[in-house]
């Protein structure tokens, strides 16, 4: 099978500051203040077209972080990223300029990705059509409710068609027709033989929707494989730490913490 991603041995590295004062004192001498940590370690995976991989893991164990570098919105520290083709993020916070209203910012992200007047003309009632948020179109962004910036982030996205779609927790803002109208074009974009990204907190939707399931615990691999091997063991360690006592959650977080930290 034709490769669409792959990821090789990236890291991605974040400076932790106890105090202020400790960030502002880094900027003038910089790797005197503050301690390193990887928001993500070492993690390597390949995925072919087709593919339709759910990144599942706890809060703070680096989905988001992973899903930015995927979709070159943000660079790793270390490691190599090769994407074979366009990648596009469709994330809760996504590129939406605030300042410009709905029906600018189309044309604004068309323009970037190289669209010509015409194309531009033809596909903007389209997702116009499909973000459904009525004369809302026309008004500045920044007076969205986040449901509203979910519903035209979605549909620029996947009308602009690109190769891999990277889908970070948009659809649990949107209500439940749109994130049905969402899941529709997202299965006709997996037929079509694209890559999808997918990070949702609900498993439901995790299990339907994904054959394969990448898990990050703690800005590590922890297990890449189908959906059906990797998310029983993943629900096995949710339900052996809900069961933990508070003292026990307490010495587990602090052991991955360290580990997480940056040796000098
Ligand atoms: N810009 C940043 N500066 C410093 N730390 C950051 C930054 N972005 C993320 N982090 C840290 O990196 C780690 C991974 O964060 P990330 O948002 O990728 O996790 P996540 O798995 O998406 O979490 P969630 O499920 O809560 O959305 C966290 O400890 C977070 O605090």
């Amino acid at each position: 099978m034709e490769k669409s991603v792959i990821v090789k041995n990236v890291s991605k590295k974040y400076k932790m500051y106890t105090k202020n004062s400790e960030k502002l004192l880094d900027l003038i001498l910089p790797k005197s203040y503050g301690k390193s940590f990887y928001a993500l370690h070492d993690i390597s995976f390949e995925a072919e077209k087709g593919d339709v991989i759910g990144i599942i893991g706890v809060n703070g164990s680096g989905k988001s972080t992973l899903s930015n570098i995927i979709s070159g919105i943000i660079p790793p520290t270390s490691g190599t990223v090769q994407v074979n083709g366009e990648a596009s993020l469709i994330a809760i916070q996504s590129g939406l300029k605030n300042e410009l209203t709905g029906r600018e910012n189309i044309e604004l992200k068309c323009l970037m990705l190289g669209f010509n007047k015409k194309e531009i003309i033809a596909l903007t009632p389209q997702i116009i059509d499909f973000a459904d948020i009525g004369d809302f179109i026309d008004q500045p962004v920044k007076t969205y409710s986040s449901g509203m910036r979910s519903r035209l982030g979605f549909a620029i996205s996947i009308h602009i068609d690109p190769d891999i779609l990277v889908i970070d927790e948009a659809l649990s803002v949107g209500d439940r027709t749109f994130a049905d109208k969402c899941l529709d074009k997202m299965n006709e974009f997996k037929s079509r033989g694209k890559t999808i990204f997918f990070i949702s907190h609900s498993i439901g939707q995790m299990k339907k929707f994904c054959e394969k399931a990448l898990w990050v615990q703690y800005g590590h691999v922890e297990q890449y494989g189908l959906m059906s091997e990797v998310m029983p063991n993943y629900e096995a360690f949710i339900n052996k730490y809900k069961k933990m006592s508070k003292a026990e959650k307490q010495q587990f977080k602090k052991e991955v913490e360290e580990k997480r930290m940056v040796q000098a």
